[in-house]
């Protein structure tokens, strides 16, 4: 679900390698507050005791620091970090392969872990259980099941898409941990400190800016960053003020509220074509020739939790706010708003 023209896009892109913004300690990493302080008792116990850290799971949109929270976790807890990805491991071997060259207390990462296969998953439970490997060697009459005993080491593993996990491995972490997006002031800090990461001399204005339209997203912060220090270092400006930032992003097409193109494509098509709603994901997805994944996973998780979307048995429906966002008259009795009251039970997942 690449879209590698959507600047917005908080999918990982090759410039965000760049590790030198990536917070290395607990200490350093901004937001999450929650989160934090209980990663931080359940890391100081397992130290305490010597022990492996029970199994994490973090859960939530991209770019919001799971990968980053992973290797905080590793180095906190003074151990190796390995790292791999549900799609990656092909064959139950690999896994197993894997399992087995890990050290006491390591943290083994899996991101992307709703994309394991089944016949890996079934590797990961008694490892994960029992500290044990169930392996069957041979074929036919001469196969034969032996069992290998693992270093107790701690999974912690990333998924955007909890819904898409099986309750069997969801229930065998101990530790989930969900990740919500981030409040403004908790990216202006963020923006100022890759700021002065990069010697970029940034006024408070100019940063405000920028963590107001980043879509509640440190990887969009960061991208948005790098784009506006080359708009400043073309205008030969000595620091990056409301104004350069605001120049820089309208150039981008990143509006006020941090919204990019594909979320106003998203947000006219279903009010011009689909009268605001309500209209279903496979539609939406059909019409904007996105793949349904990446609206689910990127686009509809923001505009939620901004209010300009509901999600209703029936399908997405705009809200009154979403219809001001874009300039269109609220239709007359719109009942966006009661529409609330069905969410619970949202329709297909
Ligand atoms: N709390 C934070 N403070 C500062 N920078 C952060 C924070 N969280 C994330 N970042 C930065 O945002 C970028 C994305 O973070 P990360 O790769 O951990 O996201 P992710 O949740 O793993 O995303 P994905 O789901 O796409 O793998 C990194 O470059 C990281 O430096
Ligand atoms: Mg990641």
């Amino acid at each position: 679900m690449s879209q590698p023209t959507r600047l917005l896009t908080p999918e990982k892109r090759g410039e965000d390698v760049d590790s030198t913004l990536r917070p290395q300690r607990l200490d350093d990493f901004v937001g999450q507050a929650a989160a934090r302080a209980n990663l931080k008792i359940f890391i100081e116990a397992a130290k305490t005791r010597g022990e492996a850290l029970d199994h994490v799971l973090f859960v939530g949109p991209p770019g919001l620091g799971k990968t980053t929270l992973a290797q905080i976790m590793a180095k906190e807890l003074g151990v190796n970090f390995r790292s791999t990805s549900g799609p990656v491991i092909a064959k139950a071997g690999d896994l197993a392969a894997l399992l087995t060259n890990l050290e006491e207390r390591d943290v083994l990462f899996i991101d992307e872990i709703h994309r394991l296969s089944p016949a890996v998953e079934e590797i990961l439970y008694p490892a994960m259980e029992d500290f044990q490997l169930d392996l069957i060697i041979g074929e036919g009459p001469a196969a034969r099941s032996v069992k290998i005993d693992l270093s107790r080491f701690t999974l912690v593993a990333a998924t955007t898409r909890i819904g898409l996990l099986t309750t069997p491995l969801r229930d065998r972490f101990g530790i989930p941990v969900r990740l919500n997006f981030y409040t403004v002031p908790e990216l202006e800090h963020i923006v100022k400190r890759g700021a002065r990461l990069m010697s970029l001399p940034m006024g408070e204005d100019g940063a405000r800016e920028i963590a107001r339209r980043a879509r509640g997203t440190p990887r969009i912060a960061g991208r948005l960053l790098r784009r506006v220090r080359d708009f400043a270092t073309m205008a030969g400006v000595e620091s990056v003020d409301r104004r350069i930032a605001d120049e820089a992003l309208t150039r981008l097409e990143v509006d006020t509220l941090g919204l990019d193109q594909l979320d106003r494509r998203y947000l006219d098509l279903i009010a011009l074509n689909f009268g605001g709603g309500p209209v279903g994901i496979e539609t939406i997805a059909a019409a904007l020739s996105e793949p349904r994944d990446a609206i689910e996973d990127i686009v509809e998780p923001y505009l939620l939790q901004q209010g300009f979307i509901q999600r209703t048995p029936r399908g997405r429906m705009l809200t009154q706010h979403a219809f001001r966002h874009i300039g269109l008259a609220v239709p007359s009795g719109w009942q966006g708003a009661q529409a609330s009251l069905f969410e619970a039970s949202a329709e297909d997942d």
